[in-house]
């Protein structure tokens, strides 16, 4: 009966409370016990519950009573992060509704504004939640208003809760029951179900997430990914009550997953549609896209003898997320590696400690770049993952950037040492609006590159950790780029290059050279770091010669006291790879990222 299934998310920016009011929603509803209950419960990745966020989205079922009827809530939980907004977006679109969380002392924040807006676009019922009224500095009507203002919600439609102590949990049921629309479709329609998300389980295999949108999917049916066009049998299917439970079936309306014997991530799209097999299959769904890497980097082991343990290593974590990939590299300064690419920052900085943890390789990592489109004289456009790529100056016609819509919400003191740090960013103003009494949104386009490393940090730091950023993709820009390369000794270190803006380029080549020089240890001779672009060298830094002999102060006597200095310089020189004869360590290959302030 689709009439008493309710379908919703939560968005919120970060550390709003949503996995703490999923939490409450889950016991509020008896889905779990307060026995078997850890805190937040939908985070189950430990990655995720180290760093306190919210990677992949889950989707819980919660039965309850109300007024005499029997009522199924899905909770379907989702990425609050930018670099997972294709997640997000499919997420929504398994949804009628979504309650819109603000902090009752924070108040509307970018994310806040990014994912409200995504919602609306889904056309999803918007129930607004004030959170954490239970604090001292707590202001509801202040935050209704700033809501109001930025997103047109009523204020007396807000409803307040605090998912800490649980007050005004029962009435934001309530609320979802009554205003949150009833799925619509047709249970005796051809299967037509949404993928929105995928995990792998070591014995099962790629699990499944889906959303029937019509028909009903049964246990030992055919079914077919129509964009992918494979067909499997389903083994097992059910939904999470937040474990697994397995079912019969699943129909119109409802969520749950599909276990059927898929050997890797990667052939489960999300966004893809699923249907019964035969000539009357349902068409697919809107909005499937393939997940767009932003940022690449290389990774390289720092013993060379550990390149089929790093692939070994990555093609595990490929089968757990098929939206990172990678690719073989050789440097001829760094050896063989990998180049990555990953959704974002974030993404990449998970994988590495993924890597990290997961298996036991010293890495080198070179600096993330994001992807670059060249034109070259004949016409053909290039796409360029990393900047040793670039061609010759002579022979590109254009050489084009992407460009990222940024909104920065802040209050209003702030709103000078944003815009000056937005125009040092090559921003160009787009938008500046009120949101209340003192909270401002500025909006402008940057190039991408100049968002990725360090802008959120810095737009934190100017405005006291106030200020919040969010961004969304506009597409590519030409610009006035070129190639920087760094030399060593008179060898270009192919991993060291770097694609900056030529007006920049020869302050940015004196900042990397600069760093190099403090980064990179004293040899037995003189060491030259050079910047060049083209042919032509910009800036020279010279790491005069010394003579480092660990063991001299070990005057006569115990050998073993030598050779255990000796293993210690052997573990201080991990991590370093060898340029000619100069030894590099792994910040020096994040040097280039020095922008010299
Ligand atoms: N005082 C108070 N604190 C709360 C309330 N709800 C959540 N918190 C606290 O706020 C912090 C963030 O809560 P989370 O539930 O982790 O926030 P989140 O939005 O899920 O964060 P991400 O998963 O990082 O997106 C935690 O320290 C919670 O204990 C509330 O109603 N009152």
């Amino acid at each position: 009966m689709t009439a008493n299934i309710r379908n919703f998310c939560i968005i919120a920016h970060i550390d709003h409370g949503k996995s703490t009011l999923a939490d409450r929603l889950l016991e509020h509803t008896g889905t779990v016990m307060n026995r078997d209950k850890k805190e937040q419960m939908l985070d189950d990745l430990d990655l995720e519950r180290q760093r306190g966020i919210t990677i992949k989205a889950r989707a819980v079922k919660m039965k309850l009573k109300h007024k005499g009827q029997e009522y199924e809530l899905n909770l379907i939980d989702t990425p609050g992060h930018v670099d997972f907004q294709y997640e997000v977006s499919r997420s929504l679109a398994c949804c009628e509704g979504a309650l819109l969380l603000v902090d009752a002392f924070q108040g509307v924040e970018a994310q806040t504004m990014a994912n409200a807006f995504a919602a609306m676009e889904h056309n999803l019922f918007i129930v607004p939640v004030i959170n954490k009224i239970d604090l001292a500095m707590a202001r509801p009507d202040e935050v209704a208003e700033e809501m109001m203002n930025a997103l047109g919600t009523d204020p007396d439609d807000c409803v307040r809760v605090s998912a800490k102590t649980g007050f005004g949990v029962d009435e934001l049921i309530n609320t979802i029951i009554t205003k949150i629309p009833p799925p619509t479709g047709d249970p005796n329609a051809t299967l037509q179900a949404m993928v929105f998300d995928s995990n792998y389980d070591d014995y099962r295999g790629a699990i499944t997430y889906v959303r029937v949108m019509a028909g009903t999917v049964k246990k030992g049916q055919k079914i077919q990914f129509v964009r992918a066009g494979t067909v499997h049998e389903v083994v097992e299917l059910g939904q999470f009550v937040p474990q697994r439970q397995a079912s019969d079936s699943l129909t119109t309306g409802q969520v749950g997953y599909l276990i059927c014997n898929i050997k890797s991530l990667g052939d489960v799209h999300i966004g893809d549609t699923v249907t019964i097999v035969g000539d009357k299959g349902a068409p697919a769904l809107p909005g499937y896209a393939r997940p767009k890497r932003m940022v690449y980097c290389g990774l390289f082991p720092s013993d060379g003898q550990e390149f089929s343990d790093l692939r070994d290593a990555l093609e595990r974590l490929a089968v757990n997320d098929p939206s990172f990939e990678f690719e073989p590299e050789t440097s001829d300064a760094l050896g063989f590696g990998f180049r990555c690419g990953f959704l974002g920052l974030l993404h990449m900085e998970i994988i590495q400690q993924r890597l990290e943890s997961e298996s036991n390789i010293d890495l080198v990592q070179t600096a993330p770049n994001v992807t670059y489109e060249v034109v070259d004289k004949r016409g053909e456009t290039i796409i360029i993952h990393k900047p040793q790529d670039v061609p010759e100056p002579g022979d590109i016609a254009e050489f084009r950037q992407p460009i990222v819509r940024c909104n920065v919400i802040i209050p209003g003191e702030f709103i000078g040492a944003v815009m000056k740090l937005c125009q040092e960013r090559r921003g160009i103003q787009k938008n500046q609006e009120y949101l209340g009494a003192n909270r401002a949104m500025l909006t402008y386009d940057i190039p991408l590159a100049e968002v990725v490393y360090d802008l959120h940090d810095k737009i934190k730091s100017c405005t006291r950790g106030y200020g919040t950023l969010d961004y969304e993709m506009v597409g590519y820009e030409a610009a006035d780029l070129c190639r920087m390369d760094i030399m060593v000794n008179g060898t270009r270190v192919d991993a060291l290059s770097i694609v900056c803006n030529k007006a920049d380029a020869d302050r940015r080549g004196r900042a990397v050279a600069k760093k190099l020089k403090a980064e990179i240890e004293r040899h037995m001779f003189e060491v030259a770091v050079q910047a060049a672009i083209g042919s032509r060298v910009i800036a020279r830094e010279t790491i005069s010669a010394m003579r480092k002999n660990v063991t001299a102060k070990c005057y006569g006597g115990d050998i073993s006291r030598k050779r255990k200095l000796l293993q210690k310089q052997k573990e201080g020189k991990k991590r370093m790879k060898a340029v000619g004869n100069v030894e590099i360590s792994q910040k020096a290959f994040m040097a280039v990222l020095s922008d010299g302030d």
